[in-house]
């Protein structure tokens, strides 16, 4: 359905050189997604330039991953212009970590605990996006914004909201990142069909929350007894619970959200510097639902999402998911725009 197989990072170690300039900030750079994805994108030959920001840490990460071989520069800030920054008498501040941005990748906010829904986030982290993408439409207003702070399917409305209010919204340039649900699938998938998940691009839609995330098994050709599509695609719906549970009080994924948000980070900055045929899933501003943002496959291009895809047949039982998520993921995306317009 989408045509970006999910690369491998391992063999971008110690590569460099990339003709077109691009910075990228990472905001919650010193937490647990945070760490790790900026590393990543230190390792990106797309990456010239590396922002770190965060309420804490971001000197020391910035100095830490400094130290990476690769072309690069890295910057570290914290929200006060005068606090410490990385390199040592370099600005500080948000208006330092976005100034000239093409993409901003936000992982900040609190994660869940056991027991915990993505919803119980809202009251800490929205008003945590809200805040940071003020900062974005200030300072880098043409940025791509890849949101990762859940729950993402009321963050994404909260941003669009913020950006509207400053008249800086560009339906192409907000996105939510569902990339992480469909590493599962990948991954889920590649174990029962017995091949190696980086073959497989399973198309996954709707939201990032329990029954809001439809994967598209129909579509993958692979058989299945009922029992083993519906475990499949609970767990894939569920998949942030099974991590959440394992790390027990201490956190959410965070290594696989690395990576998932460094895919797509790169695809952006790819589409950004005029490679063609960039398609991953994300979870935009759309019309091919009655929801106002809908994760599905996206074109992506010089100016950001190009084109929202469709997601092909779906069949009796991905109707039957289909028909209970609509009408909880309209309410997610209600309480974001409700939250940002009071
Ligand atoms: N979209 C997705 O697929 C996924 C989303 N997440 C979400 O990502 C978020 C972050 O998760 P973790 O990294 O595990 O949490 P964490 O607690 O380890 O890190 C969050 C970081 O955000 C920073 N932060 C808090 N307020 C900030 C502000 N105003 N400005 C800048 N930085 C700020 C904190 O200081 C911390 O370093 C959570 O909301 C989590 O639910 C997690 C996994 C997958
Ligand atoms: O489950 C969580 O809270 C974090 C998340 O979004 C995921 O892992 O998909």
């Amino acid at each position: 359905m989408f045509s970006s197989k999910l690369p491998a990072v391992a063999s971008r170690a110690f590569t460099s050189s990339s003709a077109v300039k691009a910075k990228v900030a990472v905001l919650g750079a010193a937490g647990g997604i945070g760490q790790p994805l900026s590393l990543l994108c230190k390792l990106s030959p797309y990456v010239t330039e590396l922002s770190c920001y965060d309420v804490v840490g971001t000197p020391g990460v910035a100095a830490d991953i400094s130290h990476v071989p690769t072309a690069s520069k890295t910057q570290g800030s914290l929200p006060d212009p005068e606090a410490g920054a990385w390199p040592t008498g370099s600005e500080g501040g948000l208006k330092a970590a976005l100034t000239g941005a093409s993409v901003v990748v936000i992982p900040a906010g609190v994660p869940r605990k056991p027991g915990m829904t993505r919803d119980d986030l809202f009251n800490t982290n929205a008003s945590i996006v809200q805040t940071l993408v003020e900062g974005c439409a200030e300072h880098c207003p043409d940025a791509v914004l890849a949101i990762i702070s859940n729950p993402v399917n009321s963050t994404v409305p909260i941003a669009a909201e913020v950006l509207k209010a400053k008249g800086v919204f560009d339906p192409k340039k907000v996105c939510g990142v569902t990339t992480l649900d469909v590493c599962r699938a990948n991954t889920f998938m590649g174990e029962h069909m017995g091949v190696d998940p980086s073959s497989l691009s399973v198309p996954v839609i709707g939201g990032h929350a329990g029954i809001t995330i439809l994967p598209l098994l129909s579509q993958t050709g692979a058989s299945m007894t009922d029992e083993e599509r519906e475990a499949l695609t609970v767990r894939i719906q569920f998949g942030g619970d099974e991590v959440v549970q394992a790390k027990a009080g201490a956190g959410s994924a965070t290594l696989s959200m690395a990576y998932a948000g460094y895919v797509f980070t790169e695809n952006v900055l790819k589409a950004l510097a005029g490679e063609k045929d960039i398609v991953m899933p994300a979870y935009v501003k759309s019309s091919i639902t009655s929801a106002e943002y809908f994760a599905s496959p996206c074109r992506f291009g010089v100016n950001g999402v190009e084109e929202v895809l469709g997601y092909g047949e779906l069949n009796e039982y991905e109707q039957g998911w289909f028909d209970k998520m609509l009408p909880e993921l309209e309410g997610q995306i209600q309480k974001g725009k409700d939250f940002a317009q009071k």
